[in-house]
């Protein structure tokens, strides 16, 4: 986008946003922000004293008055401004969402006959035929064929991705489009319900609930507004009972200055900005109580291969053991590879050909093929001469044969201890009771994850490697990547375990996950991250997807939470801080009303009582929009531990809250008393 239609397009967001401000005065809209509805109250009943000053006595301070009402009337539109500015940006994702939501028509699959009917038709369980160049009309799992589909309708990301049955690849999203080939489809979504749909009502913020934490924060804000409500409403009788006339006008001013108007007015935009960080992030997360869990994690659990590692598990060597001959060890290893549609089967019939090694398919001829499983570790082919062939983990090649009564080779450990210790992944060979020898599998650590992991224990959060591969090749991977602990050879159900035993010690845990194996764990982490490309379990199991499939970025997704949680902290301080000092300029100028012999209360040297209640009011009216950057942004962040990070922003937006009021609010004074 040019640098011309960016910024055309954040002044239409912004207009946006300022009749946003408006339609948002509704006493019923307003009624859901206490504290802002207070104000609003006020400033009606400033404005009824100013319109209407014989009913109220009040014909000697009408330019006071219109003031106050037009400072209080500011306050309100300034706050409401923030949250619809947050919303806008979501509003805009939204209407490109819908953009690819457009009915199409599917080519529905009954008894073997193609029926075309409009996809809003198709039911959960229905079959359809997708060719090239058209759009998958809903969400679903490939059931026969293999496609590349372009999904930037959703991701933002060009290149076509593969999608062919079985495995982790298969699920498809409604809206995204067959770009080669021919797939069978059988959809998994009801009309509106599809991923889309959910994608779009979570940046439109429709299904925006307040969260825990909002919850509690706003508890706060509203007991203290009725505090101080309680305090400036019996103030009136307290002071005409002592013969002092206080207007009402005054004491709505010196309400507005003391309940947390600040928080107050930023409170949701700040909520609604943290959601979008991760959305602008290209993650979509389910719930913005997600991203808070995501803020106060303290356990990740992470995989090894692929989410550490770079995960395209290559082989790169055949070892063999005891007196076998290269050639045999590699045309086992061939046969049990043929129709091993990993990427790890696939690169062993690559080495093949590069190190041209014969290779007789003839062998294979009518065997069954022994699928991949986590369970097993293992994969290979039944032959049809009775005999059976298997590729595998060390450990679990080892049992296997063993069962079968065979003899372990003397070098076998030695020679995948050594590959291990490299970092690589050892797959022993065996056919019936005998050990061929090895298939080195290189993965490659990603660069900086040590920094990453460092960064995670700065934050005071606590890294668990789990893989399914060998100890020793865990052991050297957990210590090149630096995180700080590891769980090896385990199976899916020890995820579960893992997460469970940490939640038992009252801890937060995240996880990532792409596979059906993962859907029971990223369900019970208390943050799921599931990958794009993963399969529609895992998908709705978790509470965030991630449109890039980068299963790292949990990393980040962690962080921006505690951006989200810092930010809405440091601002409460910064808030409450602020009212404390606005209270030491409006309560003398009050009394000087008064009694103008109390002038000795005048701390801030004020130029007059009116002027010192004008610029309080003026000050904590501008403030909220002067923060308003910094409640979309969000507070400045670095890996810390919250103990730290708490003093810090107490320091900061504690101390700075009540310094930068008295500042703030001797500046306004020097202008406003050149009338007042
Ligand atoms: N295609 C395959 N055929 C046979 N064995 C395999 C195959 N792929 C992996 N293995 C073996 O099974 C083990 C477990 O693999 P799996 O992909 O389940 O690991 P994981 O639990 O996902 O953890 P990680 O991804 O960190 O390895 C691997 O360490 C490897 O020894
Ligand atoms: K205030
Ligand atoms: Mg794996």
């Amino acid at each position: 986008m040019s640098a011309n239609r960016m910024s055309a397009a954040a002044g239409d967001r912004v207009w946006h946003a300022i009749k946003e401000s408006f339609i948002k005065l509704s006493p019923l809209v307003m009624i859901r922000n206490p504290v802002m509805f207070v104000v609003e109250l006020g400033t009606v009943i400033v404005l009824l004293m100013t319109l209407f000053p014989g009913y109220f006595g009040t014909e000697d301070r009408i330019g006071f008055n219109l003031t106050v009402f037009l400072i209080l009337f500011l306050t309100v539109l300034f706050a409401n401004f923030a949250e619809a500015l947050a919303e806008g940006r979501g509003k805009a994702q939204a209407d490109s969402l819908k953009q690819s939501k457009k009915a199409v028509m599917a080519s529905k699959l009954m008894n073997g006959v193609i029926k075309v009917v409009p996809s809003t038709e198709l039911r959960k369980g229905d079959i359809v035929a997708v060719a090239q160049g058209e759009v998958i009309p809903g969400d679903g799992e490939v059931i026969g064929g293999l496609a590349s589909v372009d999904e930037s309708a959703i991701t933002g990301e060009s290149a076509p991705v593969i999608k062919e049955s079985g495995g982790d690849f298969s699920s498809v999203t409604g809206g995204t489009r067959v770009v080669s080939d021919y797939i069978e489809v059988r959809i998994t979504s009801d009309p509106g319900e599809s991923f889309i749909d959910r994608m779009i009502s979570m940046v439109e913020g429709a299904k925006r609930q307040k969260t825990p934490n909002e919850i509690a924060l706003n508890t706060l804000l509203i007991s203290l507004t009725l505090i101080f409500l309680i305090v400036v409403v019996t103030l009136g009788p307290i002071a005409s009972y002592l013969d002092i006339e206080l207007e009402i006008p005054v004491l709505i001013a010196l309400l507005v200055c003391l309940i947390p108007t600040t928080i107050g007015g930023l409170l949701s935009a700040i909520g609604i900005a943290g959601m979008d960080r991760v959305t602008q992030f290209n993650v979509l997360a389910m719930s913005g109580k997600a991203v808070e869990a995501a803020g106060d994690i303290n356990t990740m659990i992470l995989d090894k291969t692929g989410t550490i590692t770079f995960g395209n598990r290559m082989a790169s060597q055949f070892i063999p053991v005891g007196d076998v001959e290269l050639d045999a060890l590699g045309e086992w290893a061939a046969v049990s590879s043929m129709r091993d549609e990993t990427p790890e089967g696939r690169s062993v019939l690559e080495l093949m050909k590069t190190q041209g090694i014969p290779f007789h398919e003839t062998l294979a001829e009518g065997g069954v093929f022994i699928a991949f499983k986590a369970e097993t570790r293992m994969s290979g082919m039944d032959l049809s001469d009775g005999g059976r062939v298997r590729k595998g983990a060390v450990d679990a090649v080892r049992k296997w044969v063993e069962a079968q009564g065979g003899a372990i080779p003397m070098d076998l450990g030695e020679k995948s201890d050594f590959i291990a210790t490299e970092g690589g992944t050892p797959l022993a060979v065996a056919v019936d009771d005998r050990i061929y020898g090895l298939i080195y599998l290189k993965d490659t650590v990603k660069p900086g994850m040590k920094e990453r992991f460092e960064q995670l224990r700065r934050m005071g959060i606590r890294t668990i490697m789990c893989t399914g591969d060998n100890p020793l090749t865990a052991a050297t991977i957990a210590r090149e990547a630096g995180v700080d602990d590891f769980i090896a050879e385990s199976k899916p159900e020890d995820k579960i375990a893992v997460i469970r035993r940490e939640q038992a010690e009252g801890k937060l845990v995240a996880m990532t996950g792409d596979g059906t194996n993962d859907a029971p764990a990223l369900a019970q982490a208390d943050v799921g991250l599931a990958m794009n490309s993963g399969t529609t379990s895992a998908k709705e199991a978790a509470n965030m997807v991630d449109l890039d499939s980068d299963p790292s970025k949990i990393i980040e997704v962690v962080a921006i939470g505690k951006q989200l949680l810092m930010t809405r902290g440091a601002l409460t301080t910064f808030s409450i801080a602020n009212d404390v000092a606005k209270y030491f300029a409006i309560i003398p100028a009050m009394f000087m009303l008064a009694i103008p012999e109390m002038g000795a209360l005048n701390v801030m040297g004020l130029g007059s009582p009116y002027s010192a209640i004008l610029s309080a009011l003026i000050f904590n009216a501008i403030i909220i929009p002067l923060l308003i950057p910094l409640a979309m942004r969000g507070v400045a962040y670095k890996p810390m531990s919250s103990n730290k990070l708490l003093q810090r922003n107490i320091l900061i937006y504690g101390v700075g809250g009540m310094i930068v009021p008295f500042i703030g609010i001797k500046l306004i004074d020097l202008v406003v008393h050149l009338w007042v």
